[in-house]
């Protein structure tokens, strides 16, 4: 009577086979397999990764009570070998478990990076290194060249946050040629359903024939050199006195508190880590997949370049004053983020304690996976999932601000993306230059149908193919 009292009522989930459990059925991209198994077991679903059992929420409605409801006790992280690498053995924000030291560095670094003060104080960085991405276009277009937008615009943000978070420029640091595919690199490591993680003891030996393991190991001591210069360089040069690293060295040498923590060199590199790569491999791609959903949809391009023509007129200077009065434009980042979430399933959560969801158990220790991507791509939640159509958030109050369980391209709750504001500020300033200084269309012989919608999976799901498109200058270039 007692075993029949202790069974638990878990989820519905697929059957599994030995050792690897659910593994298998994984495919090259988990977000849309697991949409598929939800929709024959369910909004919460059980699965088994190896000897890891875990639940994937993908309904408004169960994500909402892991979000929200039982946000306290789903927001710690589970240990993921190779992000405790990547991230100095967790002292990051992202990947470390839910604790009085993130709850230190989250409020830390929200105050000095993400309070719309901050935001707003970082605002001229933003406008001029727009301004230099205007001027590299238009040479391109004088010169009738295409233009790779995945890569340029990733620049774009890699020169924003260098000099946001580390106070320095991009250009002659030491990851200037290299950090597109560092950052890739690391996003792929940290995205990987690892073996490591599922499978004890012969999982490593796994990660080593695939090539995980030196793919880690190479990002690391890439990121750390770069870490290594950037401190470095603020240790020598007086000036750079006012930014976050500044600050984590001050910290360091007791100068400064982070609650009762004496901060360490891996500290600082692990809050670091997250300041980079959170930031530059986010903002960047999600302009790319705009631009990409607009020159496929020759409408909303029109339209949203209409508006943008018609509030900016013939200002000299765009300012992200000029945000607020471009309603069109709003829709169609708000669509492009619904269509494309940067990060499908959010990072990963763990119960940490026992704990009920939509009447089935979710014992302590399941992992959680949020499939944000399943949630907006679902037929029962949004008509017509797969069509881009920024008029569906007209005369609604849908936003992606955490509130609306339909919508999270940022997530919601406690672990929700602190850096949202500086993300968006970014995404939009840049489209409305390249919507109003340009016109824009294919290069030679290629069709709308030929442009590739697909995604490619790690933590971030950015655009496979890189978006070449060719700028057309035009009286307000
Ligand atoms: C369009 C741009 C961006 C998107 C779509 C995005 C999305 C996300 C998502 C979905 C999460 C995970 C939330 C969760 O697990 O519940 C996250 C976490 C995070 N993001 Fe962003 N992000 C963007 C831009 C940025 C920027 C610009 C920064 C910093 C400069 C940033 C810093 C972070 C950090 C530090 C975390 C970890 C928070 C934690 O675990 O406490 N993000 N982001």
């Amino acid at each position: 009577r007692n075993m029949r009292k202790n069974k638990k009522n878990l989820p519905p989930g697929p059957p599994r086979l030995p050792i690897i459990g659910n593994l298998h059925q994984l495919g090259s991209k988990p977000q849309r397999s697991m949409l598929e198994l939800s929709g024959k077991y369910g909004p919460l679903m059980s699965l088994k990764f190896g000897n890891v059992p875990t639940v994937v929420a993908s309904s408004p409605e169960t994500v909402k009570d892991v979000l929200r409801t039982f946000d306290a006790d789903c927001c710690s992280r589970p240990y993921l070998t190779y992000a405790a690498r990547v991230s100095y053995n967790l002292n990051d924000l992202a990947f470390s478990p839910y604790s009085k030291y993130w709850r230190e560095v989250r409020k830390m670094t929200v105050l000095e990076l993400y309070t719309a003060k901050r935001v707003q104080s970082f605002r001229h960085i933003r406008e001029e290194e727009v301004a230099s991405l205007v001027e590299f276009v238009k040479e391109s277009a004088s010169l009738g060249n295409k233009v790779n937008l995945s890569n340029t615009l990733m620049k774009l943000s890699g020169s924003v946050i260098c000099r946001v978070g580390f106070g320095i420029n991009l250009k002659g640091s030491k990851l200037e040629d290299t950090y597109e595919e560092v950052i890739r690199e690391t996003m792929e490591v940290l995205g990987s359903f690892a073996a490591a993680d599922y499978l004890p003891i012969i999982g490593r030996i796994i990660d080593r024939v695939t090539g995980l393991h030196s793919k880690c190991e190479k990002v690391y001591k890439a990121m750390d050199a770069f870490f290594e210069h950037s401190i470095k360089q603020h240790m020598e040069d007086e000036s750079l006195k006012d930014d976050i690293i500044a600050l984590l060295l001050k910290m360091e040498r007791g100068e400064a508190e982070l609650g009762e923590y004496r901060l360490t060199r891996n500290h600082t590199k692990g809050i670091l880590l997250n300041v980079l790569i959170a930031g530059i491999d986010t903002s960047g791609h999600t302009i790319t997949w705009a631009m990409t959903h607009m020159i496929t949809n020759p409408r909303v391009l029109k339209k949203a370049q209409a508006e943008v023509r018609e509030v900016i007129k013939n200002k000299d200077n765009i300012t992200e004053e000029d945000i607020e009065q471009l309603e069109y434009l709003k829709m169609v980042v708000k669509e492009t983020v619904r269509i494309n979430p940067l990060v499908p399933l959010l990072i990963p959560r763990e119960a940490s304690k026992d704990i009920k969801i939509a009447g089935y158990d979710v014992p302590k220790k399941t992992w959680i996976h949020v499939n944000i991507w399943g949630v907006h791509r679902n037929p029962n939640v949004w008509n017509d999932p797969e069509a881009f159509i920024p008029e569906r958030f007209l005369d609604n109050e849908i936003d992606y601000k955490g509130l609306n369980f339909e919508l999270l391209p940022f997530g919601s709750g406690r672990r929700m993306c602190p850096g949202m504001g500086m993300g968006m500020a970014l995404a939009h300033l840049t489209l409305i230059n390249l919507l109003y200084r340009f016109d824009w269309k294919l290069p030679e012989g290629m069709e709308i149908e030929d442009v590739d919608l697909e995604e490619s999976y790690g933590l971030v799901s950015p655009k496979k193919v890189p978006l070449q498109l060719v700028p057309v200058l035009t009286q307000w270039s």
